[in-house]
């Protein structure tokens, strides 16, 4: 029997009707075969929510200013974001990476320093980054993974914070999948209609004042921000390193968008924590064959649809490791 076949029968094994675990079963049959055991473990999840700042944001793409950027990562350190509620509640780890916001932070233990600028260029009319600032979001990326893997980490969660990123992440996506931008540009923050509509003439502007980009790396330059950028180099990083990867919302998503067409194989690894209400998310996720666990509704980034999914994660883990089999408890198999 190949290592497939003795996984799916252990499962199948199990005291219960067949696939009667549902989505479970899935990704228990994912999370073995990363880890290629029969008795996978999860160890010190943790999770690294990236920070940054856009200069697209000067635009009026958002329904907050860019200043709410650095004050979210005050909160964070503080334990009043959402983020911080709903991974003490799960004991996830939780970092937070600034990756380029427009503000200087004290030292802080949950802070990580990575900052490749003040904010990005306004990409209206410059690419967002360099591509020295690129490629010290990668290197610093590898960097932030690494000390997982010394911790120990085997499952990492991604998060975000920029006011302006969705934005962002409509552009990569338009981009990467060449679909118009109205059907991968929703409201973020909540922008109103005219400020909605707003929002999508700028962004087909920037669109069409980058023709022409051919590499996933370019595309990530032009209009990535630091914070997408790194998750990107982070995600390359945590597959490298044989870890399982928690992917949040819309975001996030464009994130692993990049790193899939740099290696396909990353989905593998790749966990899709919930379906975001940001308009787009449901044709990234379809468009690379991806189903989420949650549909929560939620429009919020910060890495929530990952501290929420993981006890069903652990579940998953759980039942595997643990559940009798109709042998071993004596059920009658048919
Ligand atoms: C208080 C607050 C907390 C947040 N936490 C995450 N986001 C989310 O909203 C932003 C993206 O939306 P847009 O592109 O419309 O700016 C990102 O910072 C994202 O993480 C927040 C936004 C706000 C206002
Ligand atoms: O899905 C997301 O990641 C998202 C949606 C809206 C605002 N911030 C984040």
């Amino acid at each position: 029997m190949t290592f497939d076949q003795q996984l799916q029968q252990k499962i199948d094994l199990k005291t219960k009707p067949i696939r009667a675990l549902g989505t479970l079963e899935d990704l228990a049959f994912q999370i073995a075969k990363v880890q290629q055991t029969l008795t996978p473990q999860l160890h010190h999840p943790t999770i690294l929510v990236y920070a940054a700042d856009h200069g697209l944001a000067k635009e009026g793409v958002s329904a907050y200013p860019q200043e709410v950027t650095p004050q979210m990562v005050y909160n964070f350190l503080q334990g009043g974001a959402a983020i911080n509620v709903f991974c003490n509640q799960n004991n996830i780890a939780l970092k937070i990476v600034d990756a380029g916001v427009n503000a200087d932070f004290p030292v802080h233990e949950n802070l990580i320093s990575s900052k490749a600028g003040y904010g990005t260029a306004n990409m209206l009319n410059h690419k967002a980054m360099t591509e020295e600032q690129l490629t010290y979001c990668f290197t610093a990326a590898e960097k932030h993974i690494e000390s997982l893997v010394s911790s120990k980490c085997n499952i990492v969660g991604f998060g975000e914070m920029g006011i302006g990123n969705t934005s962002a992440a409509s552009l990569i996506m338009s981009s990467l999948l060449d679909i118009p931008i109205a059907e991968c540009t929703g409201r973020g923050t909540g922008v109103d209609d005219l400020n909605f509509l707003r929002k999508q003439q700028i962004l087909q502007q920037v669109h069409a004042n980058h023709p022409n980009l051919k590499t996933p790396r370019e595309i990530l330059q032009t209009f990535g921000g630091f914070e997408i950028a790194q998750m990107c180099g982070a995600m390359l990083a945590a597959h490298k390193n044989n870890m399982l990867l928690m992917i949040d919302g819309f975001i996030c998503s464009s994130a692993f968008l990049v790193a899939y067409h740099i290696n396909p194989a990353i989905l593998n690894n790749a966990i899709f924590c919930h379906q975001s209400d940001e308009q787009g998310h449901r044709i990234l996720l379809e468009r690379i064959g991806a189903r989420a666990i949650l549909n929560l509704s939620l429009r919020l980034g910060e890495g929530t649809g990952c501290a929420l999914s993981y006890p069903i994660i652990q579940s998953a883990v759980n039942f595997l490791n643990n559940m009798a089999s109709f042998e071993s408890a004596n059920v009658s198999n048919k």
